[in-house]
């Protein structure tokens, strides 16, 4: 492919992102010291663990959808067949999101935006899960500390999407062939930003990404077995469908 063509490429990957992500940085830069009260911790704090995990389950699916769109709008996925572009949402969205939540993350209270303001980790308690919610804000805070522009991390994410070793897939060389140009616009991106050292590091934050996938899995099959009507009647149909074991 040309360089006009990658240069094409990358510039509608970066417009799909802006178009699909519910807050501009600088809308939550604005928002960044609007954090929790103490009264309002203490209502999250006293909710029960099913309570509050549905909770989380409606505001996960919210930020889920923004990313289908944006796969939706990459250069090439919707040339995939359907089946492919379902499995690669699947196992890819919930990665996505968590590489968004660094756009969220205040790394001098290591609060993160969730309902409206910013919350810490003691927001989270009810749900009995503290150990995934300390990794979320771990790789939240690791991944903001790299200070990606939006640019970085709107191709770093169509690549997190475009992986043709996810499970299922039907017709991988053709999902390689659409990573290939997503993969040359991040380096093409990171070049130009003089940034090239970027990608490296990067690349080593996908496993962490995925033991956090693992673990969020891992938890919903641990909570699906003490509330099976929660999750049955209550969850986003979508969370199901993208979390669920079935
Ligand atoms: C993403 C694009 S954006 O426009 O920048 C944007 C768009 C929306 C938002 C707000 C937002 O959705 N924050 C939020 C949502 C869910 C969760 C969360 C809650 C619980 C769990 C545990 C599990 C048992 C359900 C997990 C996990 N795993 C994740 C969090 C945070 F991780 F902090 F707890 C924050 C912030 C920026």
């Amino acid at each position: 492919p040309t360089s006009l063509h990658i240069e094409e490429i990358s510039t509608s990957i970066v417009r799909s992102h802006r178009e699909t992500t519910q807050y501009r940085p600088e809308e939550l830069q604005a928002l960044r010291w609007k954090v929790f009260s103490r009264e309002e911790i203490h209502a999250y704090q006293s909710k029960s663990v099913d309570e509050m995990w549905q909770h989380c389950a409606v505001r996960l699916t919210d930020a889920v959808q923004y990313v289908v769109e944006f796969a939706k709008r990459i250069p090439g996925f919707r040339q995939l067949c359907q089946n492919d572009q379902i499995a690669l949402l699947k196992s890819g969205s919930m990665e996505v999101v968590l590489v968004r939540m660094s756009r969220m993350f205040n790394t001098e209270n290591n609060t993160v935006f969730f309902d409206g303001k910013f919350a810490g980790t003691e927001l989270f308690k009810s749900l009995a899960c503290s150990d995934l919610i300390a990794a979320v804000f771990d790789f939240a805070h690791n991944l903001c500390a790299l200070r990606l522009t939006e640019q970085q991390m709107a191709v770093f994410t169509a690549l997190v999407l475009i992986n043709a070793d996810r499970p299922c897939l039907e017709d991988r060389e053709r999902v390689q062939k659409v990573r290939r140009d997503v993969e040359l616009a991040l380096s093409h991106i990171l070049h130009r930003d003089n940034q090239e050292s970027l990608l490296h590091k990067l690349y080593q934050r996908v496993p962490v990404l995925k033991s956090l996938c693992a673990l969020h899995i891992e938890k919903l099959r641990w909570f699906r077995q003490l509330y099976p009507l929660t999750v049955h009647s209550l969850f986003p149909p979508l969370y199901k469908e993208l979390f669920g074991s079935d």
